[in-house]
């Protein structure tokens, strides 16, 4: 990792009239300078429609404001920012840029660092990174940074072309692949969960562990992103990604040291170590569903194929499971089951741990099983950790009783979590890549991915839509788990108890 000298940086949004501009990174870019995190900086937002600086100011402070939900002055912090119109196929455009860039490197004294932030289409990030490296904007002094939002491709091979492209512009060190999950606080807490926990670590392996679930629910449905989401489908837009990232973190062996080099090769290596399924086997450990129509919140809510743009037949999956397993020592014959999908019961992101059940159970009705020992880690909307034992009931016999031991973010510590965007771009701007995606990641999870979507491309889902909005998936996703002697742990029961 390289050490934060300081926090100078000109920074350059492409796409920065865009939602995710508006919604995230001024807002997070705000929070960092009010925290004093930002030494000397200043922002050009890059879009395609004619703006002044002063009106894309004034966007910039609706946008911070509506995300603070109160007035505040913010007119120092706006003043760093500056626009440019801008045709990303235009090289016109980057010499007007790169001379912008240059006065303002000069005005701020920000010694020639900069971060291109690709908040655009997939399909411009390749051109714009060759752009900015042939029309000079890469030829600084200082440090040139890559940020580059996702999908990064749509399969292994159109990430190759992507990568070959970037690649000629920036180095592997030099670009910062995002994934906002791992900007998610308790997603970064689960390494410190395992390797700094005497009594956790022993224990996190195939011997003592029975299975590992991860579900990530939405309520939403796919909104206004019809016309991406028909390309991509659950298992593109969650499960190569952020779905990946979470197992290789819970699967990985202890790195040698914190260090981007370390922490990333150890997931590399949980990577090389997932069973490739392939072909008619894909249908043995995954199950793809379609939402249908339903309720949520009491409001009846459309079936996906009837949501704008997109196909009245359509075949994409708005919901994921598997059942992926990791072929090596520490964890062979350990399922990690994984589920993800829209429009469910919930809005909801846990990991359930769950261990072995002892060898008999002397307490209580000896005939029954316990209830197993799980760890919860709680990622999202409330964040923390349960434990959940056995115990004694009180003033009982010898009969027992499950307890939960919880530690909840949501009380004092929460009141300052920061956005995940907020820490990704300190990251960035520190030289800290550890929770950014190498390419050797990206690559073996979209090989793992690839052989699940030719397989699901070719075959028509004839069953769609097979599960209500509102509910948790379809059967065969509780199905996938009763065939190896388990069940999904409901997510809404397993709710952290928060400390307020
Ligand atoms: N929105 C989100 O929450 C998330 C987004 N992402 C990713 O971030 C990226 C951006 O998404 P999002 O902000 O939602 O997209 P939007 O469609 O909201 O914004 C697109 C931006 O690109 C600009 N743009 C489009 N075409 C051109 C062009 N030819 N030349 C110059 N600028 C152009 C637009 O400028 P103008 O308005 O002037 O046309 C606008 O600023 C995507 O890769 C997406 O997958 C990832 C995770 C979450
Ligand atoms: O990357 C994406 O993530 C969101 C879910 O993110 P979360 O932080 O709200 O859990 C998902 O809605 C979107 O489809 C996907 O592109």
């Amino acid at each position: 990792m390289e050490q934060p000298k300081n926090m100078t940086s000109l920074i350059m949004i492409f796409g920065a009239t865009g939602d995710l501009a508006v919604r995230k990174l001024f807002p997070s870019l705000y929070r960092l300078f009010q925290k004093g995190k930002l030494d000397k900086f200043a922002v050009i937002g890059v879009a395609r429609r004619p703006l002044t600086t002063e009106e894309f100011q004034n966007s910039v402070k609706d946008s911070v404001l509506t995300a603070l939900g109160k007035k505040e002055n913010i007119d120092e912090f706006i003043s760093h920012f500056y626009y440019q119109s801008h045709d990303v196929a235009d090289s016109g455009s980057y010499q007007n840029l790169k001379n912008l860039a240059q006065q303002i490197d000069d005005q701020y004294d920000l010694e020639g660092n900069r971060i291109f932030y690709l908040a655009m289409a997939p399909e411009f990030f390749g051109p714009i990174a060759l752009h900015l490296k042939s029309d000079g904007l890469t030829d600084v002094k200082g440090y040139k940074r890559l940020v580059i939002e996702k999908p990064f491709g749509h399969d292994l091979e159109s990430a190759k072309v992507l990568n070959t492209q970037i690649r000629q512009a920036f180095s592997e060190s030099e670009v910062y692949r995002i994934d906002h999950y791992l900007g998610k606080e308790m997603v970064r807490n689960i390494e410190v969960i395992r390797f700094a926990n005497a009594i956790f670590e022993p224990l996190w392996n195939n011997r003592y562990i029975s299975n590992i679930q991860i579900t990530s629910s939405e309520v939403l449905g796919v909104e206004e992103r019809g016309r991406y989401y028909e390309t991509s489908g659950a298992l593109r837009d969650m499960v190569q990604n952020h779905i990946m990232q979470m197992v290789a973190l819970l699967a990985m062996e202890p790195p040698i040291k914190l260090t981007t080099d370390e922490v990333r090769s150890e997931k590399v290596r949980v990577f090389r170590s997932l069973r490739m399924i392939k072909g008619e086997t894909i249908n043995k450990y995954f199950v793809r569903g379609q939402y249908g129509a339903g309720l949520i919140d009491e409001q009846q809510v459309p079936e996906y194929r009837a949501e704008p743009m997109v196909d009245k037949e359509s075949n994409t999956e708005t919901f994921v499971a598997g059942k992926i397993m990791i072929d090596n020592f520490r964890w062979a014959g350990v399922p990690f089951y994984i589920r993800t999908g829209k429009r469910m019961t919930t809005k909801s992101t846990k990991i359930v741990v769950q261990f072995k059940d002892i060898p008999m159970n002397l307490y209580y009705q000896p005939e029954k099983l316990l209830n197993p020992n799980l760890l919860v880690i709680h990622i999202q909307p409330e964040e923390g950790i349960t434990l959940h034992l056995n115990a004694k009931k009180a003033g009982g016999h010898l009969d027992a009783q499950e307890v939960k031991l919880s530690f909840a973010n949501t009380g004092i510590h929460a009141m300052n979590t920061p956005e995940g965007y907020e820490k990704l771009l300190y990251d960035c701007m520190r030289g800290d890549a550890t929770n950014f995606t190498h390419w050797d990641e990206v690559a073996y999870s979209w090989a793992f991915v690839d052989n699940i979507s030719e397989v699901w491309e070719k075959t028509k889902a004839e069953d769609y839509p097979n599960y209500e909005s509102g509910s948790m998936g379809p059967k065969a996703a509780d199905e996938l788990l009763e065939k190896d002697g388990f069940f999904w742990w409901p997510v809404t029961d397993l709710d952290v108890d928060i400390c307020k």
